[in-house]
């Protein structure tokens, strides 16, 4: 049985105070028994907030990981914080390609396959990030994003991956993608990963929050969560769903 995975990115959000804030918060929900134990939880804060992650955190069974890494193995590259730097800060996974950085940063294809090496050769696991940018019917989606998954696992020995299924357009919406259209892109996706030899679950995210793992059923083994994770109230309502909403019997064992 797979074990649902609830990621939660709180990309530039918040300030450095309300990051202690919230993982404080994080550590009284898992203290009260809030993050079930077949539930995996990981938080990635920004990367200076990572040490308060190891100080809140460490002890509980909430996982920590990075938003970005760099593409090399470290030395002279100016701002870069390498997956060896992240390892020895405690992190179990490091997001890569995902939307803003494709957008935002011109993050290419070949930058995401050298961020997958880097976080396999470290022993991370990688969240890799992918989805259609315009809304497009399911068939031409499910290309895109596993073509984009394939690209970003390709030149790398076969381990565990997380692919997060973000549909580009509905990151920042008001709503999820609808359920269908998840349930058949995160079928294509699975495939994919199942037929280049990974093993590995498949979240959903882009406005994800309460209610949305209803939806979607058995097709997604959790969702990567952004704005909505910030209220911790609706955090909670996430996994406890993820408890019920997402075990997967076969084909990728976490
Ligand atoms: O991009 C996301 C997670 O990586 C999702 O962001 P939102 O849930 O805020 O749309």
């Amino acid at each position: 049985m797979t074990t649902p995975l609830v990621a939660v990115s709180l990309k530039a959000y918040l300030g450095a105070a309300q990051t202690r804030v919230w993982l404080g918060g994080v550590r009284a929900l898992a203290d009260a028994g809030r993050v079930p134990a077949d539930v995996e939880l990981a938080v990635l804060p920004s990367m200076p907030l990572l040490p308060a992650a190891v100080e809140l955190l460490s002890g509980t069974h909430v996982a920590w990981g990075a938003q970005d890494v760099a593409p090399g193995s470290g030395g002279a590259q100016t701002g870069a914080v390498t997956a060896a730097l992240l390892a020895e800060l405690g992190c179990r996974f490091a997001a890569v390609g995902h939307a803003e950085r494709r957008s935002l940063f011109r993050e290419t294809d070949a930058d995401v396959r050298a961020k997958v090496a880097r976080l396999k050769a470290d022993a991370l696991t990688p969240i890799v990030c992918v989805g259609e940018v315009e809304r497009i019917g399911a068939r031409a989606a499910a290309v895109a994003a596993s073509d984009q998954l394939a690209a970003a696992l390709a030149g790398t020995e076969a381990g565990e991956v997380v692919v997060a299924y973000e549909p580009v357009w509905a990151i920042g919406a008001p709503q999820p993608a609808g359920g269908d259209h998840v349930a058949a892109v995160a079928h294509a996706v699975r495939e994919r990963m199942q037929d280049l030899g990974w093993r590995g679950r498949v979240l959903y995210g882009g406005a994800a929050g309460p209610g949305t793992l209803g939806a979607l059923g058995a097709s997604v083994d959790g969702l990567f969560l952004g704005r909505f994770a910030h209220d911790l109230g609706a955090l909670a309502e996430v996994l406890d769903e993820a408890r019920t909403a997402a075990p997967r019997a076969v084909g990728a064992g976490a």
